[in-house]
């Protein structure tokens, strides 16, 4: 009941538990039942709810803790297979490696649903979501991935990324050790000393996310610095670009919602006027989400404008010169031009209003960016392989959020367990000496780091950023034993259950980096190669992963140089944690940082 208090504000509470409530209930229970009569005979085990009503019993269930916390106490005790229903909608879960790789690997579409579970999307934020590579079908799926392929997967195109991530990273070096002297600074007057490596982590993969997608400095690695705080350069921007990006990780948690979601799983049939409600008489929360949504596709909206301005200006100024004029603008994209997120246009022309101008690095949006590769993909390509505006802004709104919190967990959760792991990290910094020391990372380099890239495959078993994966069955699959899925259902694939079973990773709860390296990996390693998935599975797979790894690699390299860490007092290592798209410890991850030097 003390779940239900919390997923429901009282107006609604007392409604579903008045009679008509109730009674309203009772028929979307009998229709919910009917409508899934042939789940319902599925011959395998399913989790029970309260009340006798586990549509409903699940979903509270789901909301009073970790949601990844939940399903885990779910696999240990209905097994490999089962299934838990999400509202009215039945989820097959499904924690076996086997299975996982053949069903990722013969079904591409994500839950038609899907959007669904983690929110009411209304008006503009409704297409943008739907046009994005992550949730998109048939070819806007298709056209959507084949531009980030073409920049972030290629090794050539993902090369030409490193110089940009490299200053980046030193970047982040600096900043941490402005943050490190302050917090020491603030001890004395009964502070911990610590550093909060999600916020610094997220700085971070933010800044990278501008550069590599847009040749942009969004300013969030020096933000804390007095001229970048109110002069022309203002990184004020790029924060509000963070917090914005984290509030829509946050409203995905069931907890954080708002009431239309819930409402939303339970009555599906009632979807449009929901939708309709959620729209014209929107609660805090949902109000909320949609600005903070609103805000991330904008800044993508505006980016887009800025680049065609930039490249009009170009061309107009190429033709004046071939007709013997003098060129009025610095060659291509090189305009410098104020992107305001959350409202007004971009305005290209040259004038930098304080604290409203994106950082240009190398003369306006990159040539190599993946704005480049959206844009450029269109001039020449057939009518049907193009990107309309809204997939242009729905690829570029992707690109921030998917590139921002995912990274920004993993590089916080490596350190937290680097912190908790003196020997680890005594062994990363000793390979980064050597290996690298303060050279600036080359590709070749960061080939030679095979325990900083294991440091960080371990990192990401213990805890994948997004703990599970979603695919539609698109037809009935036979699972065997009797157990078979209707078309059209949720497959849900539990990475978190399979990266921590015992049976898959001996000493599954300890921080062992050498199970992925030869010498641990025989008796350490995954029992079967698909057990670990931190990036996804088949044709869906995580289309950054490479570009992930080496933003999350330089930050290591760069931090393992120059500090050793420690948790902060209190600093609980497993942290709790909290689920919605990605799983993220709350709170943060506070680590005490010293200067090796210093030391
Ligand atoms: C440590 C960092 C990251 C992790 C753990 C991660 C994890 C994942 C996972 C698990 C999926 C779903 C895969 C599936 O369903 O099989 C995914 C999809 C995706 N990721 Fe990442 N990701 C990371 C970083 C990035 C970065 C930096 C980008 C930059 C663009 C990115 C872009 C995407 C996109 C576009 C998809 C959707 C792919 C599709 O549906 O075709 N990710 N990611």
């Amino acid at each position: 009941m003390e779940a239900l208090d919390r997923l429901l504000p009282a107006g609604v509470r007392n409604f579903v538990c008045s009679p008509i409530g109730v009674v309203l209930l009772g028929v979307c229970a009998v229709f919910t039942w009917l409508g899934w009569y042939p789940v319902t005979r599925w011959k395998y085990r399913r989790v029970p709810g309260p009340f006798g009503l586990p549509f409903l019993g699940n979903l509270v269930d789901f909301a009073a803790g970790d949601g990844t916390d939940y399903l885990l106490r779910c696999v240990a005790k209905y097994g490999s297979v089962f299934k838990v229903w999400f509202g009215a909608r039945p989820w097959v879960i499904i924690s076996d490696p086997v299975l996982m790789r053949k069903l990722t690997y013969r079904y591409t579409a994500r839950p038609a649903a899907m959007p669904e579970y983690g929110h009411v999307l209304t008006g503009h934020n409704h297409e943008v979501d739907q046009a994005g590579a992550f949730v998109a079908a048939g070819e806007v799926w298709r056209r959507g991935r084949r531009v980030f392929e073409a920049s972030i997967i290629h090794p050539a195109n993902l090369a030409g990324h490193l110089p940009a991530i490299n200053r980046c990273a030193d970047g982040l070096a600096a900043r941490l050790s402005r943050r490190a002297a302050a917090a020491r600074a603030a001890a004395g007057g009964g502070g911990d000393g610590a550093v909060d490596m999600l916020a610094e982590a997220g700085a971070y993969t933010m800044a990278a996310v501008g550069e590599v997608a847009y040749g942009i400095d969004f300013g969030t690695v020096d933000d804390d610095l007095p001229q970048a705080q109110g002069g022309a350069q203002g990184g004020g921007l790029g924060a509000r670009l963070v917090a914005a990006s984290n509030a829509c990780f946050r409203y995905l948690q069931i907890e954080n919602a708002t009431v239309y979601m819930p409402l939303n799983l339970m009555f599906p049939a009632l979807t449009p006027l929901i939708r309709w409600m959620a729209h014209h008489l929107p609660d805090a929360k949902q109000k909320a989400n949609m600005a903070a949504r609103s805000a991330v596709a904008d800044a993508s909206r505006q980016l887009m404008e800025r680049w065609r301005e930039g490249k009009a200006a170009a061309e107009a100024a190429a033709a004046a010169a071939a007709a013997g004029g003098e060129a009025g603008a610095d060659g291509a994209g090189g305009v410098t031009a104020q992107v305001q997120v959350g409202s007004g246009k971009a305005a290209a022309g040259g004038k930098a209003a304080a604290g409203a101008a994106f950082r240009e690095v190398g003369g306006g949006i990159a040539g190599s960016s993946f704005m480049a590769a959206m844009m450029e993909g269109r001039r020449g390509a057939k009518a049907e392989e193009r990107l309309s505006d809204i997939e242009v802004i729905a690829q570029g709104f992707t690109f921030l959020l998917a590139g921002f919190e995912t990274s920004a967990i993993a590089l916080s959760m490596t350190s937290g367990l680097l912190a908790a792991n003196p020997a680890a990290q005594a062994r990363l910094a000793a390979e980064v000496d050597s290996v690298v020391g303060d050279r600036p990372l080359t590709p070749e380099l960061l080939g030679q780091l095979p325990y900083t890239e294991a440091v960080l495959q371990e990192a990401l078993r213990m805890y994948p950023s997004l703990p599970f994966l979603m695919r539609e069955a698109r037809e009935e699959v036979d699972l065997g034993g009797g157990k078979v899925v209707p078309k059209g259902a949720t497959l849900v694939f539990h990475i978190q259950s399979l990266q921590t079973s015992e049976q898959l990773f001996p000493h599954a709860d300890r921080f062992l980096p050498e199970r992925f390296l030869p010498e641990g990996g025989g008796a350490l390693g995954p029992a079967d190669p698909s057990a670990w998935a931190p990036f996804g599975m088949g044709a869906r797979m995580c289309v950054g992963h490479k570009l992930a790894t080496m933003i999350a690699k330089a930050a290591l390299v760069r931090m393992a140089r120059r500090f050793s860490f420690r948790l902060a007092p209190g600093q609980p290592m497993p942290p709790p944690m909290r689920t919605g798209l990605s799983r993220s410890p709350v709170g943060g991850m506070r680590v005490v940082l010293e200067e090796r030097a210093a030391a």
